[in-house]
């Protein structure tokens, strides 16, 4: 499988000398292309840290991230934001839609702010699929949880981005809206041929993935 995503010996430390933790300790992954990988681990195993670094949100102290062939860790912030915006998709626990947008501006408003317009086929897709074609002028108080990540994914997806990063996208759901945007998330990614990557505490949503990554102590467990 061509790999979309790559974590080389990744180093990450917080704080200096007696008091430094290193949150990832030659943590080494790989994803392929249209993989959709659940990173699991105890609490303060270095989940998110992992994925922040993988996406470029934090930096590493060592170790080469590389989306497609691109070295992540030698971008320029300028160029780091430009590539985030373009081939990196992420959708959150806490959803982070705007309040006072309808539903349809929430999905397009990152797009458009980019100076991109979004595809309408792509739109039209993603709404059906979504099940969000009776809520588009909704506001997100409106919205049920699982509507509200639905939109967030959509958001997510409008961009064609080449990986989608999520972070506990149930973790504010109950268990059946859990099950159903966990479903959708798997079908319309599939679908798009995208790569996921999802950091998660419950093995229920675990279940959704082609695979688990677990990390223990800062570094991926045999
Ligand atoms: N900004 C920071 N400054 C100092 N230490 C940090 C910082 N962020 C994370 N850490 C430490 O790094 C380690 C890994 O944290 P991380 O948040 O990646 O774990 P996690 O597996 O995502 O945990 P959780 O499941 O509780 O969210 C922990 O020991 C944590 O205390």
């Amino acid at each position: 499988m061509r790999a979309i995503l790559q974590g080389l010996d990744l180093v990450k430390s917080y704080g200096h000398g007696e008091t430094a933790v290193r949150a990832l300790n030659g943590v080494s992954v790989m994803f392929g292309a249209g993989e959709f990988t659940a990173i699991m681990g105890p609490s303060g195993s270095g989940k998110s840290t992992l994925m922040h670094c993988l996406a470029g949100l934090d930096s590493v102290s060592d170790g080469r991230v590389l989306v497609g062939d691109t070295d992540i860790t030698r971008l320029s912030d300028r160029a780091l934001t430009r590539l985030r915006r373009d081939r990196i998709g992420f959708v959150f626990q806490s959803f982070n839609l705007l309040p006072q947008l309808t539903a349809t501006k929430n999905i397009t408003l990152p797009l458009r702010l980019a100076g991109r317009r979004p595809d309408p086929q792509l739109l039209d897709h993603l709404i059906g699929t979504l099940g969000l074609s009776g809520r588009l002028q909704h506001l997100p108080s409106e919205l049920s949880g699982g509507q509200q990540q639905r939109v967030a994914i959509a958001r997510a997806l409008i961009s064609q981005p080449q990986v989608v990063f999520a972070d506990e996208p149930t973790g504010n759901l109950d268990s059946r809206s859990s099950a159903e945007v966990l479903t959708l998330l798997r079908g319309i990614t599939a679908d798009l041929g995208l790569t996921v990557v999802m950091v998660t505490h419950d093995p229920r949503a675990a279940e959704h993935a082609d695979r688990v990554v677990e990390l223990r102590d800062g570094q991926v467990a045999a």
